[in-house]
């Protein structure tokens, strides 16, 4: 019997999200969340191996990707409905949440208010809290103020090592177009969230299991904000050399490595260390 294959948008809370969902019935469901200013692409090297075991879900956030982008500012508690809607659209009850960068911060947030959905926690480049309100309101103030495109090569300058701009122009073009394109509007909205959202104390009551990876080269959350998360969380950090902020891009062999490692101490019943 074939599997019907699911539409790419689904509508939850009056949002439009962009989703690729590849059911595997049985099987674990891994959940990817991308980082501010890029999309569900940016998981699917290492989507598509995992696929081959696990259902996946690749959606794109509010405001980001091809999912709408309401106006108005998001709280990180936003993008956690949205998540939990899109988890009942799709008729699943419980997945692994592999999140970077903000994708991170919301992962945390799930497992906080919904610990019963989520199965484990994959937290790639991010921290328990990124960056300053400062830094982020100003962040805020140069794009409304129309400059999205032009700070989009500095930002993504920070994805990637310099190798990866030498070794691979056209993706390293591709990915900043990416950014350059995004709505301003849903980017300005999740700036806000990451502006207001301060998870140090929640994240420490998780139980949830949970990995960090972190690329060793990461100036965006630097591996020292990851490995105060780790701590947090009682898991260790697993540094990746040769990469930077969007690890599962430039080293997806290796994140891929560490999340069949996860998902194998999920299924022995233990966590990795
Ligand atoms: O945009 C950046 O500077 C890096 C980043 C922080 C949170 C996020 O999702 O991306």
């Amino acid at each position: 019997m074939s599997i019907p294959v699911p539409a790419p948008f689904t509508e939850v809370r009056g949002v439009s999200l962009h989703v690729r969902y590849r059911p595997r019935p049985g099987a674990r469901t891994v959940l990817f969340l991308n980082a501010l200013g890029s999309d569900g692409r940016i998981w699917d090297g290492v989507a598509a191996e995992l696929g081959g075991t696990c259902g996946t879900i690749q959606y794109d956030q509010r405001g980001q990707g091809l999912s709408d982008a309401p106006p108005g500012e998001y709280t990180l508690r936003d993008h956690t409905a949205d998540l939990i809607g899109l988890l009942d659209a799709l008729g699943v009850e419980r997945a692994v949440l592999a999140g970077v960068s903000v994708g991170g911060l919301i992962a945390q947030d799930v497992a906080a208010a919904h610990p019963e959905r989520v199965a484990g926690l994959v937290l790639c480049g991010t921290g328990a809290r990124i960056g300053t309100p400062d830094a982020w309101q100003q962040r805020i103030e140069a794009v409304r103020a129309g400059r999205l495109a032009d700070l989009a090569p500095g930002i993504v300058g920070r994805w990637f090592t310099p190798a990866f701009f030498v070794g691979r122009p056209a993706e390293a073009r591709g990915y900043v177009n990416m950014l350059a394109r995004t709505s301003p509007q849903g980017y300005v909205g999740t700036c806000a969230a990451l502006r207001d959202a301060d998870l140090r104390e929640q994240t420490a009551a998780l139980s949830v299991p949970a990995v960090v990876l972190c690329g060793e080269a990461d100036e965006s959350t630097p591996p020292d904000l990851n490995r105060d998360l780790a701590t947090r969380l009682g898991t260790d950090l697993h540094v990746i050399p040769d990469a930077a902020h969007l690890t599962g891009v430039e080293r997806p062999r290796v994140v891929i490595d560490h999340i069949r490692a996860f998902l194998a101490s999920l299924d022995a019943g233990k966590t990795v260390s």
